[in-house]
């Protein structure tokens, strides 16, 4: 006979995170994993010398530029560098020239989405959580384009980031998705970072090496 109870018992073995089915195994030995890459990568972006970083940087914007072009009209997210990741500042200055609005993210709570400010060359700024410089004041928007720091990314765009999931959280939110754009280092470039249900790919990747890569 038909059991109308309806359901199945409960199952403990998995968790939810953001709506997604996750095997609680799987979830802790990939944050191990990312912990200890994030450790290296970062301890190598450490070493490389001012010099290269002036230069690579040049090659990063001017390869970023040919990912997004600024226009009036148009609202790109950066983010203020911090930790060694690449610096943005001057690339940010021209887009505001050219007249596009530029956006910062603002961590308002933790664990919570990102919000994005108004971020003018002169703008005031003060100390957000863990001293990120964010806007003081300045509008709230939605981006049409996010620019995002990489600690690492894979072959299919997976972004490894500072490991508070605050982009995948925040991505998952905006609609229309926005144009999302790694950027990072050469030595980013790793193989995989075991992508989980939680984790949006970027679109373009831009290395400072130069290199571009879409996703597929
Ligand atoms: N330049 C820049 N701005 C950004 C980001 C970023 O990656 N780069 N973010 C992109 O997400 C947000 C900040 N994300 C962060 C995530 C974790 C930690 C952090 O220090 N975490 C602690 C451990 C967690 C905790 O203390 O609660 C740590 O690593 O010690 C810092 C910033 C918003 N602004
Ligand atoms: N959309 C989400 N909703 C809730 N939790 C999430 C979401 N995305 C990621 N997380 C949680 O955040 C933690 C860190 O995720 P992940 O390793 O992907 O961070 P990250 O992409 O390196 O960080 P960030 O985006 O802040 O630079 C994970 O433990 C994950 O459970």
């Amino acid at each position: 006979m038909e059991d109308d109870r309806g359901g199945s018992p409960a199952c403990f073995a998995h968790k939810l995170i953001d709506g997604h089915v996750v095997d609680p195994d799987a979830a802790r030995d990939v944050a191990r994993f990312r912990k200890a890459e994030r450790a290296r990568l970062m301890e190598e972006r450490k070493r490389i010398s001012s010099a290269d970083r002036a230069t690579m940087t040049q090659n990063l914007t001017e390869a970023l530029t040919t990912c997004v072009m600024a226009r009036p009209g148009i609202t790109i997210a950066a983010y203020w560098p911090i930790r060694g990741e690449p610096d943005l500042r001057e690339w940010m200055a021209q887009a505001h020239v050219a007249g596009a609005t530029v956006l910062l993210p603002v961590v308002l709570e933790k664990s919570a989405p990102l919000v994005f400010r108004t971020w003018t060359p002169s703008c005031a700024m003060e100390r957000g959580i863990w001293s990120i410089p964010v806007p003081r004041e300045g509008q709230e928007l939605r981006p049409d384009v996010v620019v995002a720091p990489l600690v690492g990314v894979d072959k299919q765009c997976f972004r490894l980031g500072n490991g508070g999931g605050y982009y995948d959280r925040t991505l998952a939110r905006i609609t229309p998705k926005p144009l999302t754009i790694g950027v990072g280092w050469p030595n980013c470039d790793i193989p995989t970072i075991f992508p989980m249900p939680w984790d949006i790919p970027m679109d373009y990747v831009v290395l400072a090496d130069g290199t571009i890569r879409q996703r597929t």
